[in-house]
């Protein structure tokens, strides 16, 4: 399966999520491999993977490069990186066919991974639209913040757009809510408000939700895999067990 982790509002845990999910379904025994589409290359930076002077998604995009030369086989997962030459490729991409770059590039690996999950950029722009092109399915995480909760229905506008001229079997998984604090009573209602607004976009918030933690910063300013150093904390234990639902959910 090809996942998009997505959402054009900026720090709703888009990269942890992926970090979070990609490094569990590899400590659960699947092939993962992570895409990197973020120009901040804040996911390759938590996992050390290299990202000077060496292939990354933006010759892979620009179609210099093929798949194989751009991955990098880690302890997390095998990862395509990005630094931020990939900023430019906003403004660059404006041929025929822009849309399919990254599909075309993953056809030849689709068929090795159980899992390719691609980190998006905080816009919809065409580094979004490509992963979401070459993608099976999305999955929309998403803090407790009427703003954030606000932009679910415009990154809906974008995926029924992709779904018509590029991807018409393009689904949403689901939405993941994250750093969540049960104890905030307007945590709360923010929870009842994204479930209704799921609803009308025909998509299904997760029984599991993240909760905040000072761990995430700590492991990934580190570049320790949570769940190798902070088994017992609340939040590996949250992302260990979204995991089992999205799973149980994909059989
Ligand atoms: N459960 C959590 N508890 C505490 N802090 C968290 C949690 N999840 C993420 N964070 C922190 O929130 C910040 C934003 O997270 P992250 O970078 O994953 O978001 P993002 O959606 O990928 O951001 P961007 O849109 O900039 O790419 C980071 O500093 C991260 O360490």
């Amino acid at each position: 399966m090809i996942l998009s982790v997505a959402n054009q509002k900026g720090g709703v845990a888009k990269t942890t999520s992926t970090l979070a999910i990609a490094s569990n379904l590899k400590k659960k025994g699947y092939k993962a491999l992570v895409i990197d589409m973020d120009p901040q290359g804040n996911l390759s930076e938590s996992v050390n993977a290299n990202q000077i002077e060496v292939p990354t998604i933006y010759e892979l995009l620009k179609q210099e490069l093929t798949v194989d030369e751009a991955i990098q086989k880690l302890d997390f997962f095998d990862i395509i990186p990005s630094n931020i030459m990939l900023a430019g490729a906003e403004q660059e991409m404006s041929f025929t066919g822009k849309e399919y770059r990254l599909k075309e590039s993953l056809e030849n690996i689709n068929a090795l991974y159980d899992y390719i999950i691609i980190d998006t950029p905080p816009s919809l722009g065409i580094l979004t639209i490509n992963a979401f092109t070459a993608s099976d399915e999305i999955l929309i995480p998403t803090t407790p913040g009427i703003f954030a909760v606000n932009g679910i229905e415009q990154l809906n506008n974008t995926i029924n757009n992709v779904k018509k001229y590029c991807n018409k079997d393009l689904k949403i998984n689901g939405i993941l809510i994250t750093r969540f604090n049960p104890r905030v009573n307007i945590n709360k209602s923010i929870k009842t408000l994204t479930e209704h607004l799921a609803n009308h976009i025909g998509a299904k918030v997760y029984n599991t939700y993240i909760r905040n933690s000072v761990i995430i910063e700590e492991s990934q300013a580190n570049k320790i895999n949570l769940f190798d150093n902070y088994k017992s904390a609340t939040v590996t234990e949250d992302y260990n067990s979204f995991v089992k639902e999205f799973l149980n959910n994909n059989f």
